[in-house]
């Protein structure tokens, strides 16, 4: 399959105009959100709001396989196969291969192209989309993501269900180096926060824009996420929670955050805190505060937390895990707890 760019784009901003050249024929892309098909046979429309840019660099998709340690007896997850330039390697280092594909058409060459080659016993095709799918076991991950779900997906398999041995994904060089970072740097934010307190983020590789049909505007990296063998003792959707309460802006302080009423309110309301009078306050039962009456109640407790354990000038995003930890068992010994959303929408919510 040669596919190239076509001479006639029309604008810049927009998806370009390509060409798709297979077996002979050949068929106009362009996806600007509202997309021209002309139907000429196997032709292939790359649509950009699928996230549809294809690896083509042999010597690349070589380099992101041997350096994911795939193993003969692994079975591995591939989000987004697209045509199957990556999934025919994984196939022949393998030994079976789960794909998640969204788009029918990719599907349908997919599965031509592997069963041309005699592979198919060893692939599993789920068309779906991957964040509303839940997985079959898997040993690895190995993968070039649509950049468009980056975040919810990385929450989804650092915080989902199943256990694996690494993930290696092709991800926008920004977004990489962001889970990359550690705590004080510019670009550490509350996902990176999130998954590096369950996983080790390793960078494998920069891969040059160049390198994809049609090509993104940005570079891409490769990194290898890997869970850690030893979790923190937290309540992990509640960490969920209370990261998302301090980094509703990472470089607001502590402090400033939680002293806005409109923070408060949206907290409490939202059931994402819920505030408790233990033996720490007054010798009263248990119970929850009341909303309306108790918000500079529960404003008042939290701010008195920081204050009095250094917390109030410190920005979440130059604060440590084991900081951030302190501090959620500093408001859980006072009663404030941070009450789990659903998963789901703590996953989806970057
Ligand atoms: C960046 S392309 C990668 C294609 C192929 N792996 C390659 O490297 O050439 C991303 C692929 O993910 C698919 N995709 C986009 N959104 C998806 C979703 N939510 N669930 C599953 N697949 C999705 C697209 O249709 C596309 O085939």
């Amino acid at each position: 399959m040669m596919i190239q760019k076509s001479s006639s784009i029309k604008s810049r901003s927009s998806w370009c105009l390509l060409v798709l050249r297979r077996n002979s024929s050949h068929s106009q892309i362009r996806s600007n959100g509202q997309v021209v098909e002309k139907k000429q046979h196997d032709g292939l429309y790359l649509q950009k709001s699928k996230g549809q840019h294809l690896l083509t660099n042999t010597r690349v998709l070589d380099s992101i396989v041997r350096s994911s340690h795939v193993r003969p007896t692994d079975t591995v997850l591939e989000i987004g196969p697209g045509t199957g330039n990556l999934t025919m390697k994984l196939l022949q280092a393998a030994n079976h291969v789960v794909a998640v594909e969204l788009d029918k058409r990719m599907v349908d060459i997919l599965r031509t192209r592997v069963s041309g080659h005699g592979f198919l016993h060893k692939l599993t095709i789920i068309q779906k989309d991957v964040l509303k799918t839940d997985f079959p076991e898997f040993d690895l991950v190995v993968a070039n993501i649509p950049y468009n779900i980056s975040s919810p997906l990385v929450a989804k398999l650092v915080y989902g269900s199943n256990s694996f041995r690494s993930a290696t994904l092709l991800l926008q060089k920004e977004f990489s180096r962001r889970l990359l970072a550690n705590p004080g740097d510019s670009d550490f934010n509350r996902l990176a926060m999130n998954v590096r307190l369950l996983a080790d983020v390793k960078f494998v590789m920069d891969v040059s824009k160049r390198e994809f049909v049609p090509p993104p505007k940005v570079d891409s990296s490769v990194v290898m996420i890997t869970p850690k063998e030893v979790k923190p003792d937290v309540n992990v959707q509640e960490w969920l929670s209370f990261t998302r309460a301090c980094f509703g802006n990472k470089n607001k302080t502590l402090g400033s955050m939680f002293r806005q009423k409109k923070k408060v309110m949206e907290l409490l309301s939202l059931s994402q805190v819920g505030i408790t009078r233990n033996a720490s306050f007054d010798q009263g039962e248990n119970q929850v505060l009341c909303l309306d009456t108790d918000a500079s109640v529960f404003k008042e407790r939290v701010i008195e937390i920081l204050k009095s354990n250094g917390f109030e000038d410190k920005r979440p995003s130059k604060l440590s895990h084991s900081e951030l930890l302190h501090l959620l068992s500093l408001f859980n010994q006072a009663g404030i707890f941070f009450h789990s959303l659903p998963l789901d929408l703590l996953l989806h919510d970057y």
